[in-house]
């Protein structure tokens, strides 16, 4: 079957109305994902409890239409991460900087979700998170802990953030942006 045409479809893209981006927020219980969803979508820091299943939100950005979806972390849910990865655009991949005793741990969960052949073609934001904490990590640690160098074919960027202080999060997202522009049009 061949692809369909139609002018709001070709017109749509061309002026980048008309689309609605599929973005996952993952990464370990206690990252922050959630603090940044509802950051990034009111502007406020919202009082969290663990998310045992997802929050997803709409969020117009800059013409995009973009469905974000926040899944919950905690080891027994991870494995239905997948369940979720189908037409997904870009996956922001959420550290916590101070967690060093598990930065392996969110290194492996990230090496294995990028394996899956239906993100093969998502770009990868990662936040290196909780930067108003003493001894946080920086993105540069971050960055070599979780391997990102070895990543190939991929649009992928690190951003210090803290969701507390709102600091990042608009960096990233433009970043995110103009990838995701670049790779749809
Ligand atoms: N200091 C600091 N605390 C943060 C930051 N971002 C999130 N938190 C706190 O970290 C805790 C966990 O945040 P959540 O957003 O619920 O974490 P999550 O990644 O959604 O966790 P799960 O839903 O269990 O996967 C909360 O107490 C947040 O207030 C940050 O940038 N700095
Ligand atoms: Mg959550």
């Amino acid at each position: 079957m061949g692809q369909v045409f139609s002018f709001t479809n070709i017109f749509g893209k061309l002026w980048g109305i008309d689309k609605e981006i599929r973005i996952l927020i993952l990464g370990l219980d206690g990252a922050g994902k959630t603090t940044i969803l509802y950051r990034l979508q009111m502007g406020e820091v919202v009082t969290t409890k663990p998310t045992i299943g997802f929050n997803v939100e709409t969020l117009k950005y800059k013409n995009l239409t973009l469905n974000i979806w926040d899944l919950g972390g905690q080891t027994s849910i991870r494995p239905y991460w997948r369940c979720y990865y189908s037409n997904t655009a870009a996956v922001i991949f959420v550290v916590d900087s101070t967690d060093k005793d598990r930065i392996d741990i969110a290194s492996k969960e990230l090496h294995t979700m990028l394996k899956e052949e239906e993100l093969l073609d998502s770009a990868l934001l990662v936040f290196a998170n909780k930067q108003d904490q003493p001894g946080a990590m920086t993105a540069a640690a971050v960055s070599q802990a979780l391997n990102l160098t070895d990543l190939k074919d991929r649009s992928w960027s690190i951003v210090a953030s803290s969701a507390i202080k709102g600091e990042g999060l608009t960096e990233g997202l433009d970043w995110l942006m103009d990838v995701i522009k670049d790779e749809q049009l």
